[in-house]
C-alpha cells in the first residue's frame, strides 16, 4: 500500500459503516442528514482529512463553514489532531470579512468602512428620530428584527409588504412602523461610516456579484466546501455560498433538520431538506447511530420527535429520565440544586452538570440556590468564562447547542415556558418542540426535567409542558418525583396543599409558602419576623448576595407564624429544599429557639 493509501485507510480507522460513507463520499454534491449525537463533527473532519490523505481535496483550497467562532475553533483544533492545519475553518461572516478586507480597497479604492462595534446606539438613534420608544427590550427586539430582514434579504422599502406576511411582529409596533426603523438606521450607520454585522455579508456577496474577477480569485483559492449546521443557513447566507461555489459542485452540507432552532432568525431548514432536489446528482447521507446518549434518554428523544428522529443508542443501559414537579419556581430551583450536589457526591465533576432553560430570566432564582449551596457555577453567555473552571454550567437551550454533559438538569417544562408564551403559531410550537429536543439530547447519562406548579411572586397555575406527554413520559411511566402516582396526573394537578387556618385548597405561591390565605388570621410573631430579618441581612451581606437570594419576605413570615422546630418541619415550609436546609437549618432553629426562650 502506498503511504497515502496508508494514511487515509488510517484516517477511517476510528470511524463508524455511516460516518465512513460520509468520508469516503466525494465526485458528487453530499448532504448528510445527522441526528443529534451521532459525531458529524467526527465525520466531516474525518472527511476532509481522508480528502486531503487521498489526493482528492487540497486541504489549502478547502473551506469548512460554521455557525459560531467556537465551533470553528473546535474544528480547527480537530482538523490539526487529524494532520490537515492547513483548511480554512471559519465562521460564514468571518470568511467573508477575510475576503471583502482584502478586496474592497483594491476594487473601490477605499478601505472598507469599519464594523459597529455593537449596534443598540445607532437603533437607538433611528428610533429617536421616528420617533418611537427606546426602551432597552424593544431596542433588542429591532436589533433582531433588523438582521432578521437582512439575512432573509428584505430590504426596508419591501418590509411593510413582506414582514407581515412571514408572521413578523415587533414589540407592539406596526409594520410601517419598523419600516421606518429600518430606513433610518440605515442612514444613521452610512452618517457615522460604519458597517453592521449582516452587513459584511451583503458587501461580500455585493462585491462577488458585480465583479466577476474577484469571484474567480476566490473561487480559485477555495474549491472544496464543507457547511457544518446547514438547517441553520439563511436565505443570504445561502447565496453567500453559491456565489463561493460558483458552477462547481465540490461540496458536503451536514445537519440535523430536528435541531433548526433559529428559524425566528431567519434560518431555513429546508435548504437542508431539499439539498438533493435543489442539486441532482446529489448523495443523500444518514448518520442515525448515537454515541452520546443512555437508551432511556434517546427513548425520550426519540418519542418526542416522532419517525423522524429514530437515534440508535450503543451506550448500555442507564437510570431512568426523571420528571419532576415543584410547588413553585424558588422550590423547583431548590430541588435541582439538591439533585446537583447529590450528582456531584456520586463522583461527576461539577463542570459535567449542567441546568438548561429556555429564557435567561429563569437563571436569576436557580442562581440564588445555587450561591446558597456554594456550588460553583457559570453562566453559558457570560457565561468571561474560563473552560477550565469546575462549574456546573448555566445555558439557555438556545446557547448549549452543540454541547454535551454527562448530567443535564432542564427546568421549567410548563406550557408556557417551553412552549414559550409568545410562540403562537404551528411553525412557532414546533420550533419550542425541537428546542426541548436539542436540550435532552445534550445528557450523556442523566437526564432530570422539572416545572413549576406556580410562578414566582403567587403568579398563576401552570401546566407540565404539552411536550412532556408526546415524550411519552406518561404513558411509560418513566418515573416521576412528587407528582400523584395516576395515569392522569398531567392533566389533573397534584392536590393543592391546604391552608392550616380554615384547611381550604391554597393555590398562590406566596400563600403555599405561609402556609394560609393571606386573609385568613395570622399567628405571626412579629418579634421573631424582626429577629429573622437582621439574621437574613448578615448571612447576605457575609455572602454579598441580595437578602431575597438567602430567603424570601414570604419565606421568612412563614417560619414566623410556623416557627418550625427541626429540620423536618422546616422541610415543610415551600421554598426551603434539603439544601437550604442543610446549610441554613441548624442557625435557623437555633434563632427561633432563642426567641422562644427569652
Ligand atoms: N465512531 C464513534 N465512536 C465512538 N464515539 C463517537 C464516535 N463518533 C462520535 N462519537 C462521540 O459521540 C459524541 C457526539 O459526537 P459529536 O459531538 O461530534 O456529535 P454531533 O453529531 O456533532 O452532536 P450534536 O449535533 O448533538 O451536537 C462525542 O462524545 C463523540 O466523541
Amino acid at each position: 500500500m502506498s503511504t497515502e493509501a496508508t494514511l487515509a485507510a488510517r484516517v477511517l480507522e476510528d470511524l463508524d459503516a455511516e460516518q465512513r460513507a460520509v468520508a469516503t463520499s466525494f465526485g458528487c454534491p453530499v448532504v448528510v442528514l445527522a441526528g443529534a449525537g451521532t459525531g458529524k463533527t467526527r465525520a466531516i473532519t474525518h472527511r476532509i482529512a481522508y480528502g486531503a490523505a487521498s489526493g482528492v481535496l487540497e486541504a489549502r483550497r478547502t473551506l469548512a463553514v460554521t455557525f459560531t467562532s467556537k465551533a470553528a475553533t473546535e474544528l480547527r483544533r480537530r482538523l490539526t489532531q487529524l494532520g490537515v492545519p492547513r483548511v480554512q475553518a471559519r465562521t460564514f461572516h468571518a470568511a467573508a470579512l477575510r475576503q471583502i478586507s482584502y478586496f474592497w480597497p483594491r476594487v473601490y479604492g477605499v478601505e472598507l468602512p469599519p464594523v459597529a462595534n455593537g449596534n443598540f446606539g445607532i437603533i437607538a438613534e433611528a428610533a429617536r428620530a421616528v420617533p418611537i420608544s427606546v426602551e432597552t427590550p424593544l431596542l433588542r427586539d429591532l436589533a433582531a428584527e433588523i438582521s432578521w430582514a437582512k439575512v432573509s434579504n428584505v430590504p426596508p422599502d419591501r418590509y411593510s409588504d413582506l414582514a407581515p406576511q412571514a408572521g413578523r411582529e415587533v414589540g407592539g409596533l406596526d409594520a410601517d412602523q419598523v419600516a421606518s426603523v429600518l430606513v433610518r438606521y440605515e442612514q444613521v450607520k452610512k452618517h457615522q461610516g460604519v458597517i453592521d454585522f449582516d452587513d459584511i455579508l451583503l458587501c461580500a456577496i455585493a462585491l462577488l456579484h458585480e465583479h466577476p474577477e474577484v469571484a474567480d480569485q476566490v473561487r480559485d483559492q477555495y474549491r472544496h466546501f464543507v457547511v457544518d449546521e446547514y438547517q441553520d443557513v439563511s436565505p443570504i447566507q445561502r447565496t453567500m455560498l453559491e456565489l463561493w461555489l460558483g458552477d462547481r459542485e465540490d461540496i458536503c452540507v451536514v445537519g440535523d433538520p430536528n435541531q433548526a432552532i433559529h428559524t425566528f432568525a431567519g434560518a431555513q431548514p429546508a435548504y437542508l431538506t431539499t439539498f438533493g432536489r435543489d442539486h441532482p446528482g446529489a448523495l443523500t447521507l444518514r448518520l442515525r447511530t448515537n454515541y452520546r446518549s443512555t437508551p432511556q434518554v434517546l427513548t425520550v428523544a426519540n418519542a418526542l420527535i416522532g419517525s423522524g428522529a429514530g437515534l440508535r443508542a450503543t451506550r448500555d443501559g442507564g437510570p431512568a429520565v426523571q420528571v419532576v414537579a415543584a410547588a413553585d419556581e424558588q422550590t423547583e430551583a431548590a430541588d435541582a440544586v439538591s439533585w446537583l450536589v447529590a450528582q456531584h457526591h456520586r463522583g461527576l465533576a461539577w463542570r459535567q452538570l449542567a441546568v438548561l432553560y429556555r429564557i435567561n430570566a429563569q437563571s436569576e432564582v436557580l442562581a440564588g440556590e445555587l450561591r446558597a449551596a456554594k456550588v460553583p457555577f457559570v453562566l453559558r453567555d457570560a457565561e468571561h468564562q474560563d473552560p477550565s473552571d469546575d462549574a456546573v454550567t448555566l445555558s439557555t437551550i438556545h446557547s448549549a447547542k452543540g454541547l454535551e454533559w454527562e448530567a443535564v438538569a432542564m427546568i421549567g417544562l410548563s406550557d408556557g415556558l417551553l412552549p414559550f408564551v409568545l410562540a403562537d403559531t404551528a411553525a412557532a410550537i414546533a420550533e419550542e418542540k425541537r428546542l426541548l429536543y436539542v436540550g435532552l439530547t445534550r445528557a450523556r447519562t442523566e437526564l432530570r426535567l422539572s416545572w413549576a406548579r406556580t410562578g414566582g411572586h403567587g403568579r398563576g397555575m401552570r401546566e407540565p409542558s404539552r411536550f412532556l406527554r408526546t415524550a411519552g413520559l406518561v404513558e411509560r411511566g418513566v418515573v416521576t418525583s412528587d407528582m400523584p402516582q395516576q395515569g392522569s396526573r398531567f392533566r389533573k394537578p397534584r392536590a393543592l396543599p391546604a391552608c392550616h387556618v380554615c384547611g381550604e385548597a391554597l393555590s398562590d405561591a406566596v400563600e403555599i409558602k405561609l402556609g394560609r390565605h393571606e386573609g385568613c388570621p395570622a399567628r405571626l410573631d412579629v418579634e421573631l419576623l424582626d429577629a429573622l430579618h437582621q439574621w437574613r441581612s448578615v448571612q447576605a451581606q457575609n455572602q454579598s448576595v441580595p437578602a431575597f437570594v438567602v430567603f424570601t419576605d414570604a419565606t421568612l413570615r412563614a417560619l414566623a407564624e410556623q416557627k418550625p422546630v427541626d429540620p423536618a418541619d422546616l422541610m415543610k415550609i415551600p421554598g426551603i429544599g434539603r439544601v437550604k436546609c442543610e446549610c441554613y437549618g441548624n442557625q435557623l432553629i437555633e434563632v427561633i429557639a432563642h426567641h422562644a426562650s427569652v
